[in-house]
C-alpha cells in the first residue's frame, strides 16, 4: 500500500526553465505510457503488476504544485506558456500537445494524435478536434491582442481526421465588436493542408475587467 502524498511543498529556489525541463520530460513519458497503455496485447498478470507500480510512482509525486485558479509559477499567463494545458502543454499526459506559430493574420498549430483520442476506429473523437480547435481559436484571439474566452463554438466534421497521422490546425480573427472577436479554424492533414477536414466559427469575449479580476484572481 502506498503512502498517500504529503503536502511537503517543490523546492522554491529551483529555477523555472529547470523545472520546465523536467516537467516537459514527464509528460512526454506519461504520453507515451498513455499511448502503451492503450495500444498494449499485454497478458492480464502484466496489468496487475503495471497498476500496482504505476500506483508506487503517483506516491512519489508528493506536495501540492498549486490550489484551484492558481497561475502555476512555471506559466505565463495570459497567452504564453502553459505547462499542464490539456492542448499544449508538455507537462500534460492529456495533451498532444500542439505546437502553436503565428501564421500571416491568423496562427497555426501542429499536432500528430494517437488511439489515445480516437473516437470512430482509426479516427480522431469529434471532441478532440473541438478542443483543438477551441484552444488554437483561443490563440487567435491573443495574437489578435485581445484574450478572450469562448462563448459560442460551432463545429462542422466535413471528413473523418486520421489518427496518427501530422495535422496542421488553423485560426484566425475575422473581425471584432466591442469585446467579441470572431474567429474562425480548420484542421486539415499536414500531407493535404487544402482540403479542410474539420471547420469551426466561434465568438470570443474578452471578459469586462471586473470580471477578469473575479475569474483570475491569481493575474
Ligand atoms: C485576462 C483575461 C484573459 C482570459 C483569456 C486567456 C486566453 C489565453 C489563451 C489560451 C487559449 C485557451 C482557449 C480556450 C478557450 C476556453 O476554453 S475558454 C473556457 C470556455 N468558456 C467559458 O467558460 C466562458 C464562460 N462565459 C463567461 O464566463 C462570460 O460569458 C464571459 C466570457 C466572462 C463574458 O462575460 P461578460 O464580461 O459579463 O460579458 P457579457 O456582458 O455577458 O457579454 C459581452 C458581449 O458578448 C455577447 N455574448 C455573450 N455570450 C454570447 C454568445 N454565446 N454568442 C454571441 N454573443 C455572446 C453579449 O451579448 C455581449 O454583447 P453586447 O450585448 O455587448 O453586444
Amino acid at each position: 500500500m502506498t503512502a498517500p502524498p504529503t503536502e511537503t511543498p517543490f523546492p522554491e529556489t529551483e529555477e523555472p526553465d529547470d523545472q520546465r525541463t523536467a516537467i516537459a520530460a514527464l509528460g512526454h513519458e506519461l504520453r507515451t505510457l498513455v499511448d502503451a497503455t492503450v495500444t498494449t496485447a499485454a497478458p492480464t498478470e502484466i496489468l496487475h503488476r503495471m497498476a500496482d507500480e504505476v500506483r508506487g510512482l503517483t506516491g512519489q509525486l508528493t506536495g501540492r504544485r498549486r490550489r484551484r485558479a492558481e497561475i502555476p509559477a512555471v506559466d505565463e499567463f495570459p497567452g504564453g506558456v502553459r505547462m499542464y494545458s490539456p492542448v499544449t502543454g508538455l507537462g500534460s499526459p492529456l495533451a498532444p500537445p500542439l505546437r502553436v506559430a503565428p501564421d500571416g493574420d491568423g496562427v497555426v498549430g501542429h499536432c500528430t494524435l494517437g488511439i489515445a483520442h480516437e473516437g470512430p476506429p482509426g479516427y480522431v473523437h469529434g471532441g478532440m478536434s473541438a478542443m483543438l480547435l477551441d484552444e488554437l481559436m483561443g490563440w487567435a484571439c491573443y495574437a489578435a491582442k485581445s484574450p478572450a474566452m469562448t462563448v459560442s463554438l460551432g463545429m462542422r466534421y466535413r471528413r473523418p481526421v486520421p489518427v496518427e497521422t501530422p495535422l496542421r490546425v488553423h485560426a484566425r480573427v475575422t473581425g471584432t465588436e466591442d469585446r467579441k472577436a470572431f474567429v474562425t479554424g480548420s484542421i486539415s492533414t499536414e500531407e493535404t493542408p487544402s482540403v479542410p477536414l474539420v471547420t469551426a466559427d466561434a465568438v470570443f469575449v474578452s471578459p469586462g475587467p471586473g470580471r477578469a479580476r473575479a475569474l483570475f484572481p491569481s493575474t
